[in-house]
């Protein structure tokens, strides 16, 4: 099991202060979309530079042009892209074409796909890495989050591996690893503490020990 630190809500100058805090304790760190939005692909380039041991995914959530967004991420510095699970499947087959020519990963989100379990079977079958699922910040807001979703798609991703991304702090972190994804994804529950370095740090030893 992975841990990826998911960075969303600072410029880059921000991102580095976090990831020097804890690259320690993380395998992945992810440019968030509204770090894209905000700064472009030169936030993964930079990442990328100043921590080259660190696998970076780029949280572009391409709905289009899959395999040409999948390339300008890749060209940036990104080892894995993540792409809508509410995409077409022509999007989701060029991104994962152009993805493999460079060894690259897909990450399907599948963030407000209705029949999660249908469409987690269809994206794997297309071939991607990793098959997420996702509640994003306006469904936390309403209190809703994916912990469930995860068993679901458990029982139908035969290929892909697995990942769950979505509010999930220390406290809900040993609910979320019985139903062993393989990668958990946190934003907040890390940047959000007044002390990054411990709840990095407590979040590794429990995912080191699932
Ligand atoms: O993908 C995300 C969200 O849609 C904003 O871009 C977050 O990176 C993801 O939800 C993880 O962050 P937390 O929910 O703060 O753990």
């Amino acid at each position: 099991m992975k841990l990826q630190l998911a960075l969303d809500l600072v410029d880059i100058p921000g991102a580095i202060e976090i990831v020097t805090e804890v690259a320690e304790y993380i395998d992945i760190v992810e440019i968030g979309t509204p770090i894209v939005i905000n700064e472009g692909l030169h936030a993964v380039k930079a990442i990328k530079e100043a921590f080259p041991a660190l696998t970076v995914l780029a949280d572009l959530k391409i709905m289009d042009a899959g395999g040409y967004e999948v390339m300008k991420a890749v060209e940036a510095g990104a080892d894995i892209v993540t792409v809508l699970g509410v995409s077409d499947d022509s999007t989701i087959k060029g991104a994962v074409e152009e993805a493999k020519k460079t060894g690259k990963a897909v990450l399907v989100d599948l963030i407000n796909v209705k029949d999660l379990k249908a469409r987690a079977a269809e994206v794997d079958a297309l071939g991607v890495d990793y098959v997420c699922v996702h509640s994003g910040y306006d469904h936390q807001a309403e209190g809703k989050n994916s912990f469930a979703d995860l068993k679901a798609i458990k029982s139908v991703v035969k290929q892909a591996k697995t990942a769950i991304a979505g509010g999930i702090k220390l406290s809900t972190l040993p609910e979320v690893i019985l139903a062993q994804p393989d990668l958990v994804i946190v934003g907040g529950g890390i940047t959000g503490e007044a002390d990054m370095k411990a709840a990095a740090a407590e979040m590794r030893r429990l995912v080191s020990q699932a």
